[in-house]
């Protein structure tokens, strides 16, 4: 279970792009958080696994305060948060296995790692996540020779082998074409339901959003302004999410969070 308290995070800039964020992300729920251009998305995500410092505020994933980890301590708590970016951050010369097992790296010895030795259950498994994303027989191919689409299936696959406890995903359509986008939804709810891992993604596009997410969260301003299912995104409680109105029926009310805007 992911637990934040009163995240908070001002850049050095000055810019307070979290205000207060408390959470609570569990079981195999696939979270999807939306809200305009600036309103603190992508911080939120890389908040969590410290990609992005949080000025203030905790996050706990199962019970451990990552915020409280020394940086050895961090570099083994991330193996149990798995990580897909919309650039994909894959090693464009090594081979789709190449990349996939890199997701592996912090369970091998140093040693292991620099010479890129990785146990042979290790390289079953990848193989197995391959065929689940639909990469089976592709895993000697060269990631600079694959589509786009195919590249974030890599990534998927890399952030899956790590046997994570979460599954983070920082705009992972947003440089794919709209058919490649949903295939990419589809897989990350399948994955989310068969390996019981909790989903958290930032996105731009809402349709996307509901019609794939189990639950919605919605930012403006730095602020958790909506918490609530795909079906309580109504003209309403999205005016608040984009453009800070008030809430005017208490249907919507319902789905604002504690602390949220009323
Ligand atoms: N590295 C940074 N330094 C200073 N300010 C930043 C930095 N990154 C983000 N910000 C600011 O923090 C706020 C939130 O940005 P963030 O990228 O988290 O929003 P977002 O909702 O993901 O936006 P988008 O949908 O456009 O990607 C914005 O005002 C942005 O300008």
């Amino acid at each position: 279970m992911l637990e934040t308290h009163d995240l908070r995070k001002v850049y050095p800039t000055g810019d307070e792009a979290l205000t207060s964020i408390s959470t609570t992300i569990e079981g195999k729920e696939f979270v999807a958080m939306i809200g305009p251009s600036g309103a603190g998305k992508s911080t939120f995500v890389r908040c969590i696994n410290r990609l992005t410092e949080p000025t203030s505020g905790t996050v706990e994933l199962d019970g451990t305060d990552l915020t409280a980890l020394s940086s050895a301590e961090l570099r083994d708590a991330r193996r149990n948060i798995g990580m897909i970016f919309q650039e994909y951050n894959l090693v464009e010369r090594l081979t789709v296995m190449e990349n996939v097992l890199s997701g592996r790296l912090g369970y091998v010895s140093n040693w292991a790692a620099f010479r890129r030795k990785f146990p042979q259950e290790d390289i079953e498994l990848a193989y197995e996540i391959l065929e689940l994303v639909g990469l089976g027989g592709m895993e000697n191919k060269r990631v600079d020779e694959l589509s786009g689409g195919q590249r974030q299936r890599v990534g998927i696959a890399r952030a899956v082998v790590q046997n994570p406890k979460i599954l983070l995903a920082d705009e992972p359509t947003s440089s794919l074409d709209p058919e490649t986008s949903h295939d990419v939804m589809e897989l990350l709810t399948d994955i989310a339901t068969d390996h019981d891992i909790p989903v958290l993604i930032n996105i731009h596009e809402v349709d996307l959003a509901v019609g794939y997410a189990d639950r919605l969260l919605g930012l403006h301003d730095g602020e958790l302004v909506f918490d609530g299912t795909p079906e309580e995104l109504t003209d309403d409680t999205h005016g608040v999410i984009y453009r800070g109105e008030e809430l005017t029926t208490t249907e919507a009310k319902r789905a604002i969070p504690a602390g949220g805007r009323r």
